[in-house]
């Protein structure tokens, strides 16, 4: 996953707080420039709001002005969509109470998202459910475990694009990753100061902001205990509510736990499928607990019940790297070459030793090695 531009990162270079707005609306500026295209609409006929529409289209790449004067010439000559919509057809609008569309999230994640039944299950149920709730009693947090390569950054950009049209590159979800972010040790009291203002700011701008911290393994420990307050319970803290924002940790810290537990269906003849997640959320949330190594070690987060689920992202079996192929040679326009895909898919390395059953970097070398089987004759 990409890490966000220095503007959005958390981190030494932050150098400023965000504004803080309670309601986001459109700039002073847009609103001038829509009261102009208001004016302007009225001595043009409506067989011109196409060519605004257009023009719109092509002004949203520039400024807010230009942004507002056609969107506002256009509402006056439709007369039946607000401002508001069109405005936010055209920019990035944060709209706190759109509801979610679980059908198209649950479809995402069945179609892409491979073996990983218990991940799909509980981030459909808990998204849908705190985006239904109109009025819930705490942000959502969730904490992603898993083996290297088994979909959880994967997830949270499916995730991401489900709440922000935009995705990862919309300015309402905000990606900190701990090696880039959060680097040294010396410096965690600047961090967790620099996280407090960062959510504030954001939160202040959207309530619905979602962020996600990757690599929580290597926080140093600590740090992601400042973010305590936000995730508790409170109404507002200092005249800011949190409530309807999204927190979502990735961390490869409890990977053993999750395979061993796989492992001990496989052998037993069990399916994969038959895992539950009462099976593992606990085993999980206890482990991170007392790992030293992720990032969640004697968290208040975890003491408190801050988390509200502990998701495990099983290992990827032989199968599951194969569809992993086939999903990124159709991705790529390419016809699914069935010697292509066994031949990635064999040159992956399984463990344990003698059961060779799971991937050890999940699915994340197939990009390259398509690449490499793909490349025309003569090259790579
Ligand atoms: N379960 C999966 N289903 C479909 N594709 C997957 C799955 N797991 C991984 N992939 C593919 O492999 C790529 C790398 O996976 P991803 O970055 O999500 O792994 P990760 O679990 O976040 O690993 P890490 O812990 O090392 O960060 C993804 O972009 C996706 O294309």
């Amino acid at each position: 996953m990409a890490a966000p531009s220095s503007r959005r990162a958390c981190g030494a270079e932050v150098t400023h707080e965000p504004e803080v707005r309670l309601m986001p609306a459109p700039s002073v500026a847009a609103v001038a420039g829509w009261e102009r295209g208001m004016r302007r609409a009225r001595r043009l006929g409506a067989a011109a709001v196409l060519r605004l529409l257009l023009v719109a289209h092509v002004a949203a790449a520039f400024d807010p002005v230009s942004v507002g004067l056609v969107i506002g010439a256009a509402s006056a000559l439709t007369g039946y969509l607000s401002y508001t919509d069109l405005y936010c057809r055209f920019a990035e609008c944060c709209r706190e109470e759109q509801p979610l569309n679980a059908s198209a999230l649950k479809l995402d994640l069945e179609e892409k998202l491979f073996g990983q039944h218990l991940a799909t299950e509980v981030i459909l149920k808990a998204l849908t459910g705190f985006k239904n709730n109109k009025n819930p009693k705490k942000p959502l947090t969730l904490s992603l475990h898993g083996w290297a390569g088994t979909g959880k950054n994967f997830v949270s950009q499916i995730v991401a694009e489900n709440l922000h049209s935009k995705g990862l590159k919309s300015k309402f979800v905000h990606l900190f990753v701990s090696t880039l972010h959060f680097p040294h040790e010396q410096q965690i009291k600047l961090y967790q100061d620099q996280l407090q203002k960062w959510i504030r700011g954001n939160v202040s701008a959207c309530a619905s902001s979602l962020f996600i911290f990757d690599e929580m393994d290597k926080l140093h420990p600590g740090v992601i205990d400042a973010i305590k307050p936000f995730l508790d319970y409170y109404e507002q803290v200092d005249g800011v509510s949190y409530r309807k924002a999204i927190f979502i940790f990735l961390s490869n810290a409890g990977g053993d736990l999750i395979t061993k537990t796989a492992l001990d269906f496989w052998r037993a003849g069990r399916k994969r499928e038959d895992i539950e997640l009462k099976d593992l959320e606990h085993v999980l949330s206890v482990g991170v607990f007392n790992n030293k190594h992720s990032g969640l070690w004697h968290s208040s987060l975890i003491d408190r019940n801050l988390i509200d689920y502990f998701i495990p992202f099983l290992p990827l079996e032989y199968r599951h790297v194969k569809m992993c192929v086939r999903a990124e040679l159709r991705a790529r326009g390419s016809a699914i070459d069935e010697d292509i895909v066994t031949m990635v898919a064999e040159e992956m390395t399984f463990f344990p030793k003698d059961e060779k059953i799971y991937s050890d970097k999940g699915c994340k070398t197939v990009q390259s090695r398509l690449d490499f089987h793909e490349a025309p004759n003569g090259a790579g």
